[in-house]
């Protein structure tokens, strides 16, 4: 027994989309609404693995904005309980949403992973041997001629303890390549190794205290990282649903019961209004960031053009299957925010991919010219 009735055309629903995706298809246009609305899913659900792939590949996430992702992430929260409160939103919108947002956590988390905590355990790693190699360094060549040299008077640790540790360090670094105390986090934030690293005018790094080249000043307080400002972010947008075991309520009533919450209540739509424009907001400014991270580099290495490419197919694909159901103002209009936030998604998706074909090709091709 169908448990939807097409009461217009007096036929029942397709059965499966009835049952999983409590939709229900009665004409054509429906047939083709939720097609634009699969491929939309499908392509969602995709974008982010080329790039996790190359991540993994390449060990370094430094082409991807961390700013971008958050917003993503951000977006992604209020746009998945927007869904459930808008009762104009198709049901592919919210399965969509919740693919997305799976898929976006996994690349954000990879890319703290390479970015911080991969990169410091490498560091780590560098130092030790580097203090190893240290340890065979004092070590005289012949220890019997060692007592022979001319003794070198030792200043007391108490008197010049800074001076001592000045001596240690100035030797070691100038012995090793190892980059300073913090340049490797530059290097890994800031773009590729063809970016020279003292050039990197990056104005966030500018903010940061810098550590003068003559000496080292071991008094000053340590900046907090970046990442601890972007793990806080992440841990208060994730702990929002989780708070109230949000996100497994949210998941499960987008199964059972989307329609019901929807129909019960005409309040809960201007909620879902709210979080929509809200969303619409956050998305729209999202890719701003990777596009400054592109310029600022110069360059799009590391980057995967096909996060965009799927990004930019799912968001006409998505404008697509929503117009093509209706095009009743009062059904239009609540779906402004996520109709207005997809156009501007394939705007700004375009941009990044023109950005990629100019650092790629075109200034590749006019460089090679030149010479
Ligand atoms: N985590 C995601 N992939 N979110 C999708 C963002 C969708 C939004 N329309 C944009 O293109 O920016």
């Amino acid at each position: 027994m169908p448990l939807y009735y097409c009461v217009a055309e007096r036929k029942p629903c397709v059965r499966w989309v009835d049952k999983y995706f409590k939709d229900c298809l009665c004409n054509l246009r429906d047939d083709l609404s939720f097609g634009f609305g699969l491929v939309s899913l499908v392509c969602w659900g995709v974008a982010d693995i080329p790039q996790i792939i190359t991540n993994y590949q390449t060990k370094s996430s430094h082409s991807v904005s961390l700013a971008f992702l958050l917003t993503w992430v951000a977006g992604d929260v209020l746009n998945l309980t927007g869904c459930l409160l808008e009762p104009a939103t198709l049901p592919t919108q919210y399965y969509t949403a919740l693919l997305y947002t799976t898929s976006t956590v996994v690349l954000l988390l990879q890319s703290v992973y390479y970015d911080y905590f991969y990169t410091w355990w490498k560091c780590g790693k560098v130092i030790v041997n580097q203090a190893g190699e240290e340890e065979s360094y004092k070590k005289p060549l012949n220890p019997k001629l060692a007592d022979s040299g001319v003794p070198i008077p030792s200043a007391s640790p108490k008197a010049t303890p800074r001076r001592e540790f000045y001596y240690t360090s100035a030797r070691s670094m100038a012995r090793s390549d190892a980059p300073p105390f913090r340049k490797y986090m530059r290097v890994a934030r800031s773009g590729p190794s063809t970016v020279p690293v003292d050039s990197d005018s990056s104005s966030e790094d500018e903010s940061a205290p810098v550590t003068s080249k003559n000496s080292v000043t071991t008094s000053q307080p340590r900046p907090i990282p970046r990442s601890v400002g972007y793990g806080a972010f992440l841990a208060t947008s994730l702990n929002l649903p989780f708070g109230s075991k949000g996100l497994t309520q949210v998941v499960y009533m987008g199964i059972t019961g989307r329609k019901l919450l929807q129909e019960h209540s005409v309040e809960r739509s201007v909620y879902g209004q709210w979080l929509g424009w809200l969303m619409a907001a956050i998305y729209m400014g999202g890719p701003l960031p990777q596009i400054w991270l592109n310029i600022k580099r110069g360059s799009v290495e590391g980057l995967n053009p096909l996060i965009f490419v799927f990004a930019l197919t799912a968001n006409v694909t998505y404008v697509a299957s929503i117009l093509v159901r209706t095009t009743e103002w009062d059904k239009i209009k609540a779906n402004m925010p996520w109709l207005l936030d997809a156009v501007v998604g394939v705007a700004l998706d375009l941009f990044i991919i023109l950005q990629y074909i100019y650092y790629r090709h075109l200034r590749t091709m006019t460089r090679s010219g030149d010479e």
